[in-house]
């Protein structure tokens, strides 16, 4: 493992931001860390980071490790979500800030930040200074910036999130095409699942200062372990054990023994629909998402989300017919028990 975070504690007085938090990355990995705001996220990057101390456990990188190690030394390269570019500095005074102090030649200098500026697709702007770029254009100089040292890891703190969505988007995708070519690995701040979804070799979902779930996003998305995990990776059906029993009984074989503190989680993609008069469920509603359409359905069950593709023939109070494929339900821990209710 390149990059080990074991047992990992933050205290704010009274406060628990971390609570024994172990983390891993592998060489080359894309690891987001995502979840709801204050969930500890932001605490658990600027630990690794060396910008906070650690309360308890360590964090080691090829075995050794950089708990005493100050930020500065650990040689890691970080983006911020507000840009924070030196402004009176020019992009490449920016960009080859931290070769500079590194006592690097002028020429080696200038000839590194033109090639950074062509990986981030900004070839033409070396001379401006940050105020005359968009901020999409900022933080691909931020991103050159925190790679121009060669860093051992690179992290990144909602680096996305203060831009507007288009820009988001093809960041999004820049931003995983420099980090496979280059290789280097990734820990990334997020509280938006389909970034995570769409980027992660690795998704870490937390919640109140723990790791919940960690897996591929297809192991998040398709196999959460809990009702939280569900409900944060997107929409999903939530039915209770003698509810699946009575109303579709082939899903019952899987259930786990224990069968109390579960509920069946079944994504709206995963319910086949079809017209049908004598179906026992009724479409309720219609959402045009654009690709796709979601149903809500009254069926005997209860209330269902169905989403389908393409040109969906139903109107309101069409009656249908649904279907799951047993494989398509997953049991997960219904966390939220005596907790306050989680929303999607
Ligand atoms: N310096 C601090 N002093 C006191 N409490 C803090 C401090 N830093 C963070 N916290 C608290 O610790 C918790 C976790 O904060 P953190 O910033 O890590 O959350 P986060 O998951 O990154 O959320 P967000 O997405 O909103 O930034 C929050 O409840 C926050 O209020």
């Amino acid at each position: 493992m390149y990059l080990t975070v074991r047992d990992a504690t933050k205290t704010y007085g009274n406060f628990t931001a971390l609570d024994r938090v172990s983390i891993e990355i592998e060489k080359g990995e894309f690891v987001c860390l995502l979840g709801p705001s204050g969930c500890g996220k932001t605490t658990l990057l600027r630990l690794i980071a060396g910008l906070t101390d650690l309360d308890g456990g360590t964090i080691t990188l090829e075995g050794a490790t950089l708990s005493d190690l100050p930020a500065r030394k650990r040689g890691f390269g970080i983006v911020f979500q507000s840009y924070s570019l030196f402004p009176n500095m020019t992009v490449a005074e920016n960009i080859g800030y931290g070769l500079k102090i590194r006592g690097v030649r002028k020429d080696d200098i200038a000839a590194r930040v033109q090639e950074l500026l062509a990986l981030v697709k900004l070839p033409q702007v070396a001379d401006n200074l940050p105020g005359q770029l968009s901020g999409g254009q900022q933080q691909r100089i931020a991103l050159a910036r925190a790679i121009a040292v060669d860093p051992r890891v690179l992290l990144l703190d909602e680096p996305l999130s203060a831009l507007d969505a288009k820009v988001r988007a093809v960041l999004r995708d820049e931003i995983r095409q420099v980090q496979r070519s280059l290789g280097i690995p990734t820990l990334m701040v997020t509280h938006d699942q389909e970034e995570a979804l769409a980027l992660a070799d690795k998704i870490i979902c937390m919640n109140h200062g723990v790791v919940v779930q960690a897996g591929t996003p297809e192991d998040l998305y398709h196999r959460p372990a809990t009702r939280f995990v569900a409900e944060f990776m997107g929409i999903s059906n939530l039915l209770a054990a003698d509810t699946v029993a009575r109303h579709f009984p082939d899903l019952v074989p899987t259930r786990p023994a224990s069968e109390d503190s579960y509920l069946a989680c079944i994504r709206p993609e995963q319910i086949e629909v079809t017209p049908s008069e004598n179906g026992g469920a009724v479409v309720r509603s219609i959402s045009f998402l654009g690709n796709l359409r979601r149903l809500e359905v009254e069926s005997p069950a209860g209330p269902l989300l169905v989403e389908t593709h393409g040109g969906s023939p139903y109107h309101t109070g069409d009656r249908v017919e649904l279907s799951i494929a047993p494989k398509a339900c997953t049991w997960v821990v219904d966390d939220t028990v005596g907790t306050e209710a989680v929303s999607a």
